[in-house]
């Protein structure tokens, strides 16, 4: 792997206390390396958009460590975490709306201004960035004047406007038509790919966590093995790869699985194992990725 850009060392979040208290993240050790694409993948409630706040240091942790570039992140101020934040990430959320009463131009600058650019240079690099993703000629318009797809485009814009090294997407394409959806990942990918953007993805869409170079699998607030083969392994066997695909179908206790890549004996809910084995095994949907990209993606009717 390159050189971690994101790293973290047993990562604990526990919400609430008490009677109350639920321990979403119980110890995740992972590394992003960069120009990596990867995939925080599991069903709901399994800690992917915690995990996410985390890496992205919207959030601190209860215990352990997030570390970008190699420095570690626990000591710094409010004021450093948001100056880190805006000059090294860039956001495609869903929560991170766009401000529907300034314009195109003024949300994609936005963390510019933030970061005290004048006016003049603003708009110089927030033209380019619109150029890029062929938003220029909206530049004027309203943020609610746009289509589903457009409105992503500009949030794209947005999250690029300040050269990030890593871009954080959390169910980028959840509200698009399979289109637009594939318009808005190739953007991101190509991003990946050209300017060596790392992307950390969370998503429910199968495909889409497919076309990323790595997948990391949650359940319960824990990483369990991905499917990709562990680096100098020979191509696993089938069994190997998907271990819980082999549990009699009705079992009823824990499962237990030996991680693929590790050997580490993890114990999932049938409920879990069975998800994750669906995943794995699931082909991709016919007509995603296969048909070229229309030249105007955006859908009437599609929101961001
Ligand atoms: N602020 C909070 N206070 C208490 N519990 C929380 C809080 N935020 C998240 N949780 C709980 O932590 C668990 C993980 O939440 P998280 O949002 O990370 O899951 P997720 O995998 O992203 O789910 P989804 O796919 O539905 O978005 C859930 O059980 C959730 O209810």
């Amino acid at each position: 792997m390159a050189a971690p850009v994101l790293e973290t060392e047993n990562l604990v979040k526990i919400y609430g206390r008490g009677e109350t208290r639920f321990d979403a993240l119980k110890g995740i050790n992972l590394e992003i390396g960069k120009g990596e694409s990867v995939a925080v993948v599991g069903k709901s409630g399994s800690g992917k958009s915690t995990l996410m706040h985390l890496l992205a240091l919207l959030d601190g942790p209860t215990h352990g460590v997030v570390a970008l570039e190699g420095r570690p992140t626990g000591d710094l101020s409010a004021k450093e975490l948001n100056e880190l934040r805006n000059s090294a990430f860039g956001f495609v959320f869903q929560q991170f709306f766009l401000t529907p009463n300034q314009s195109v131009l003024e949300n994609v600058t936005l963390p510019l201004k933030i970061a005290g650019v004048p006016a003049a240079e603003r708009k110089r690099r927030g033209l380019e960035v619109l150029e890029q993703l062929e938003m220029a000629d909206k530049a004027d318009n309203k943020a609610t004047d746009l289509s589903g797809g457009q409105k992503q485009r500009v949030v794209i814009a947005r999250a690029l406007i300040n050269d990030p090294s890593v871009i954080f997407a959390d169910e980028p394409t959840g509200n698009l038509d399979s289109a637009t959806s594939n318009v808005v990942e190739d953007i991101l990918f190509g991003l990946n790919r050209d300017k060596g953007i790392t992307l950390v993805v969370v998503t429910h869409d199968e495909d889409l966590a497919r076309r990323c170079s790595r997948q990391v699998y949650l359940v319960d607030g824990q990483i369990v093995p991905s499917l990709e083969k562990a680096p100098g392994d020979a191509a696993p066997r089938e069994e190997d790869r998907h271990p819980w695909a082999q549990q009699p179908s009705d079992a009823t206790g824990p499962v237990r699985v030996a991680g693929p890549a590790t050997g580490e004996v993890i114990t999932l809910s049938q409920a879990d194992a069975a998800a994750i084995a669906r995943a794995a095994q699931e082909p991709a949907r016919p007509g995603r990725h296969a048909a070229p990209a229309p030249s105007t993606p955006d859908q009437p009717g599609a929101t961001a």
